[in-house]
């Protein structure tokens, strides 16, 4: 005979640890479905479940559920640098899958919308977001890194020249999107310090910005302007990262320091900002983050450079 522990119990084998308040009369089941972190389609499968799962029981005929929705609180990370190829979405991208592989649950904006990067680094080129209303949904891939980029929207190839003000209109899309259960949004800033990072900010608030620097002179002093911009909009520097740092020769194993070595760490000295670690400069690094299998996502000594990086970030996040 059917009675609410048979229904608790199929309710377990469909939707576990996501229904409460299960009333049973009449042959009518009654039940909330918590369906916080699921998009549309998601909750549409979890509810025919349900629905099937407790019609095929002995006695019962109609089934109501009551969906709600967990606000999951949101922070955005913003990682910048004052120039272009310093290393800003590489060092997004790693940072994101070691983060989430440190058990966080990580999307990605790619806030780069002149010069998209992130579909190719997260290996999910070509897969165009679905829309829920008039939000994204975030591109699954791989890595389980959701993310939303331009290149998702623009043509292959196509080259993407917005003036300022619908630059900033498409950013807003992006972040404004259906981020589902991501608690951390790492955002891949576009280089430069312009109006789009400006309004970028003063919009959405980002919790702290991690800095990107190559070791020499003028990076640095680019990587400076980013700072002072940061500075302006109050958002906090949760510290500076020294990437193609320390060559070391395939062939004989000397290291040499092309663009000089320990820069970013003094000027984080000088500038108070803590110093979140060194990305050493290796053609191993291009090759896996451009051919879409970032070295955060295995254990080896440049996954660990980047992890040890994320762990940095997550104490910050986790002492706000
Ligand atoms: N530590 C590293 N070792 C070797 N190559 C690297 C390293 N970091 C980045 N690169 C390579 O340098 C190139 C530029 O990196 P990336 O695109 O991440 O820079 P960026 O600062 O985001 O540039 P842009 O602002 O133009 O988008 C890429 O081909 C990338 O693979």
């Amino acid at each position: 005979m059917t009675d609410i522990s048979t229904i608790e119990a199929a309710l377990d084998a469909v939707a576990k640890g996501r229904f409460s308040a299960v009333k049973f009369s009449e042959g009518r089941v009654t039940l909330v479905l918590n369906v916080g972190g699921l998009d549309v389609r998601e909750r549409g499968q979890i509810e025919i479940a349900v629905k099937g799962k407790l019609l095929d029981l002995d006695g019962v005929a109609k089934v109501d559920v009551a969906m709600t929705a967990e606000k999951v609180e949101r922070r955005l990370i913003a990682v910048a640098s004052g120039k272009g190829g310093v290393g800003k979405s590489t060092l997004s991208t790693n940072l994101a899958i070691a983060m989430q592989r440190l058990g966080r649950k990580v999307g990605m904006v790619d806030a780069d919308i002149y010069g998209p990067s992130q579909p190719r680094l997260l290996h999910c080129e070509g897969k165009r977001p679905e829309a829920e209303g008039k939000q994204l949904i975030p591109v699954p891939n791989d890595y389980d890194v959701p993310v939303l980029s331009m290149g998702h929207l623009a043509k292959p190839g196509q080259a993407i020249a917005w003036r300022g003000p619908m630059a900033g209109k498409a950013l807003e899309q992006l972040i404004d999107a259906h981020w589902g259960d991501v608690e951390e949004l790492i955002v891949d800033m576009p280089p430069g310090t312009g109006d789009v990072q400006l309004s970028m900010m003063q919009n959405h608030k980002p919790v702290g910005a991690v800095i990107v620097s190559t070791p020499q002179d003028l990076a640095l002093m680019d990587a400076t302007r980013a700072v002072d911009l940061f500075n302006q909009a109050k958002i906090p520097i949760i510290g500076m990262v020294e990437n193609m740092a320390g060559y070391q020769c395939p062939h004989c194993g000397e290291v040499s320091d092309p663009f000089g070595a320990g820069g970013a760490e003094a000027a984080a000295k000088t500038m108070g900002m803590p110093f979140l670690g060194r990305i050493p400069l290796d053609i191993e690094i291009r090759k896996s983050s451009d051919g879409g299998t970032p070295p955060a996502c295995t254990d080896d000594v440049h996954g660990q450079a980047f992890r040890d990086v994320a762990k940095k970030l997550a104490t910050w996040l986790d002492n706000q």
